[in-house]
This record gives C-alpha cells, sequence and structure tokens, in this order.
C-alpha cells in the first residue's frame, strides 16, 4: 500500500481540529501527524507527544538546520510550528495513511511537495465574526492571541482556491460528513482523486 496525506487547512478557529478529531475517531487507517512547536503548552488540556511535541526554539532551529520539516513557519509571532518529515515516515511505515492540520500557507507547501499523494482540504468559517466567536468560546487564547488569529484569517480566506477542495463549516455534523466522503473518495481512488 502506497501511504497518502490529508490536509486540512483553515484559519484559526474554522474547526479543521474538531474535524480532523471526528475523521480519525472513526477511520482506524487514518493516523494523526504531530507537528513539532515551540509555543507553551495549553496547561492540562493538552500533552507533549500528542497534541504536539513541544520544543524549544533552539531545538526547532536545529531541526530546521538538519533538514527536518517537510514545512515549517513562525505561525504567529515568536511561535514556530512545523511537520516534521520523521512523523510522516514512521506513520507510512505503519501502513497507515497521514491526517493533519496545518495553518493555511502550510497546507499548500505539504500539497506542493507531496503532490499526487496528497489531498489538501480548506475548512471556510461562515464569517470572519463566526470565527471570532468561536475562538471566544473556546477560551484557550487570550484576547490579543484572538486578535492576531482574525487579522491572519482575513488574509488566509483568500487562498481557498488554491486547495483540491472546500468544505463550509457552517454546520459540524454536515462538515463532518462531508469530509468523510472527500476522505473515503481519496484513500479508495487509485493514484489519486485531485
Ligand atoms: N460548525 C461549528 N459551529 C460552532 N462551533 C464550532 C463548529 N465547528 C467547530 N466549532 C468549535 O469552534 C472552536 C474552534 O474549532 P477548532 O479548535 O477545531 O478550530 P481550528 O480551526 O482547529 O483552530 P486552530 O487553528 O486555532 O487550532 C472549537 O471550540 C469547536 O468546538
Ligand atoms: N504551518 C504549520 N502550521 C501548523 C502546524 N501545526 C499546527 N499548525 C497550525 O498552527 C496554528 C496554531 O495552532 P494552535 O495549536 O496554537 O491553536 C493552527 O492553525 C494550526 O493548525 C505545522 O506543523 N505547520
Amino acid at each position: 500500500m502506497q501511504g497518502k496525506i490529508i490536509i486540512f487547512s483553515a484559519p484559526s478557529g474554522a474547526g479543521k481540529t474538531t474535524i480532523v478529531k471526528h475523521l480519525l475517531n472513526i477511520n482506524p487507517q487514518l493516523s494523526f501527524s504531530i507537528s513539532a512547536c515551540t509555543r507553551d503548552k495549553r496547561g492540562r488540556s493538552e500533552e507533549n507527544g500528542k497534541d504536539y511535541y513541544f520544543i524549544t526554539p533552539e531545538d526547532f532551529k536545529k531541526k530546521i538546520g538538519n533538514d527536518e520539516f517537510v514545512e515549517w513557519e513562525e505561525v504567529y509571532e515568536g511561535a514556530f510550528y512545523g511537520t516534521l518529515k520523521s512523523e510522516i515516515e514512521r506513520i507510512w511505515k505503519s501502513g497507515k495513511h497521514v491526517i493533519l492540520d496545518v495553518d493555511v500557507k502550510g497546507g499548500l507547501s505539504i500539497k506542493n511537495f507531496y503532490k499526487e499523494r496528497a489531498l489538501a482540504v480548506f475548512v471556510k468559517p461562515p464569517s470572519i465574526e463566526e470565527l471570532a466567536n468561536r475562538l471566544t468560546a473556546r477560551n484557550t487564547d487570550s484576547d490579543s492571541s484572538i486578535s492576531s488569529r482574525i487579522f491572519k484569517a482575513k488574509f488566509e480566506m483568500g487562498f481557498e482556491d488554491q486547495f483540491d477542495r472546500v468544505i463550509l463549516n457552517d454546520n459540524l455534523e454536515k462538515a463532518c460528513a462531508e469530509a468523510e466522503k472527500l476522505v473515503n473518495q481519496f484513500l479508495s481512488a487509485e493514484p489519486a482523486i485531485v
């Protein structure tokens, strides 16, 4: 079996993590690629090696120097995130397909790297106002972090046309059902649907 990679990208708060968690719960063929990041762990709600590999900026720089990332970015000021080549290889060696959620620029870089082995899905929020509401209700970010996420979201919304597929997440149940369908089609296609 040739391993494939499914990328969910969106502005922060659009719901990509929620949709990816749903897919992981229902599809045992999929395994989550854990990114490296330099931001602080969010208390007890996150676990090192499960949500992210939380590493220091110095270690992150070393990994850049050693060419260990498929892509990496300073997603928010002072916070670096990167997709590790070793994660993708680990998952493919285990006989599963990779699924991950990254920001919009990162998603396009991964698609460009893996080409037809990858499906890039843009999760579209109903509006910028709804994004702000969701981030506020999620209660994981400070007001200034929410402001910078919204600022970036306005720019990222212009990239949906560059993705293979777009899912509007105005209703979570509907969006999850659509995501399930896209993923099943992609995984059953030879070599890829795009
Ligand atoms: N259709 C929806 N309607 C209302 N709330 C939603 C919907 N989809 C997701 N949410 C909620 O919105 C919040 C943001 O979702 P989520 O964390 O999945 O976004 P994200 O795109 O992964 O953001 P980030 O990039 O910051 O990780 C969560 O609290 C989630 O439960
Ligand atoms: N370009 C990349 N973006 C990534 C990666 N891992 C996560 N992310 C995205 O960063 C933001 C912030 O996430 P948060 O956990 O601090 O809320 C979010 O959009 C993630 O999807 C990565 O490896 N590369």
